[in-house]
């Protein structure tokens, strides 16, 4: 079995990997008999991870953190700065590489931020960008506006708003859609695949025909890397 840890800025994730299915788990209970490695990947610090880590030392299981390189077998990173690519999209990358080859994608993560990639066919990484997450969004309009408000009950659609909470939640909605049609323009000749994950990741896909929505995109990434790369 194989444990694996994605450290986002709201959540920590945990799946296990093994016979080739992976599964989301727990992380309190954790079967450290039956776990051979743990493939860890953090965009920031948590506490959470380190107490995991100190256990999976008690239990002498070794523990290999996923890290952004230039390279990964055909797949290259946009930036020259590599190291600060945040590994979330590297992973998503890699997973998007590995189960749609020989295919443009543009690779969604709605998560805190929004991140949004676009990768050729080839395996070329393009570059994208970092938005504020939907949550972020309206929030940063609600604690820094006295008239702006929220209600829990207002779904995120594609409609002109006609009150206040849903012409806060349809603005951030459409700001992330028009991105992503930003996105598709990358391609001239051809329909990329669009991929999504992250917490609102099912939400986006059905505004678009033909998308796929992977909450476990990022977890798969994790797992490719771990087999992709020279330990
Ligand atoms: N059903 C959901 N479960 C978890 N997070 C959700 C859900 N729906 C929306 N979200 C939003 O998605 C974000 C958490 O998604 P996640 O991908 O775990 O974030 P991160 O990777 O940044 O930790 C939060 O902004 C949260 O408000
Ligand atoms: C943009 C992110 C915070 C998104 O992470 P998440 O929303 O999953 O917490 C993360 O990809 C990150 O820390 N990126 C570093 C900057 C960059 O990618 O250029
Ligand atoms: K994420």
């Amino acid at each position: 079995m194989r444990l694996l840890i994605d450290v986002g800025n709201t959540a920590l994730k945990a799946a296990i990997w093994q016979d080739g299915q992976i599964k989301s788990c727990e992380l309190n209970v954790q079967p450290w008999s039956q776990i051979n490695e743990v493939v860890y990947a953090s965009v920031g610090k948590s506490e959470q991870l380190n107490e995991l880590l100190a256990q999976a030392s008690v239990f002498q299981v070794p523990c290999f953190e996923a890290k952004v390189t230039k390279q990964l077998s055909n797949l290259s990173c946009a930036y020259q700065q590599f190291h600060n690519l945040g590994i979330d999209r590297w992973l998503g990358l890699i997973a998007a590489f590995q189960l749609w080859p020989q295919q443009d994608c543009i690779v969604i993560d709605t998560g805190t931020a929004t991140t949004i990639d676009v990768l050729t066919a080839q395996g070329q990484h393009l570059g994208g960008w970092i938005l504020p997450g939907l949550d972020l969004m309206t929030r940063s309009l609600t604690q820094n506006t006295q008239r702006v408000f929220d209600d829990a009950n207002t779904p995120f659609v594609n409609e002109l708003g006609v009150n206040t909470p849903n012409g806060l939640k349809n603005g951030a909605l459409v700001a992330t859609l028009g991105a992503v049609e930003q996105a598709k323009l990358q391609f001239t000749n051809k329909k990329p695949q669009l991929i999504f994950a992250g917490g609102y990741g099912a939400l986006l896909k059905a505004q678009f025909s033909d998308a796929i929505y992977d909450p476990q995109l990022v977890m798969k990434g994790l797992n490719y890397w771990y087999e992709l790369s020279e330990k």
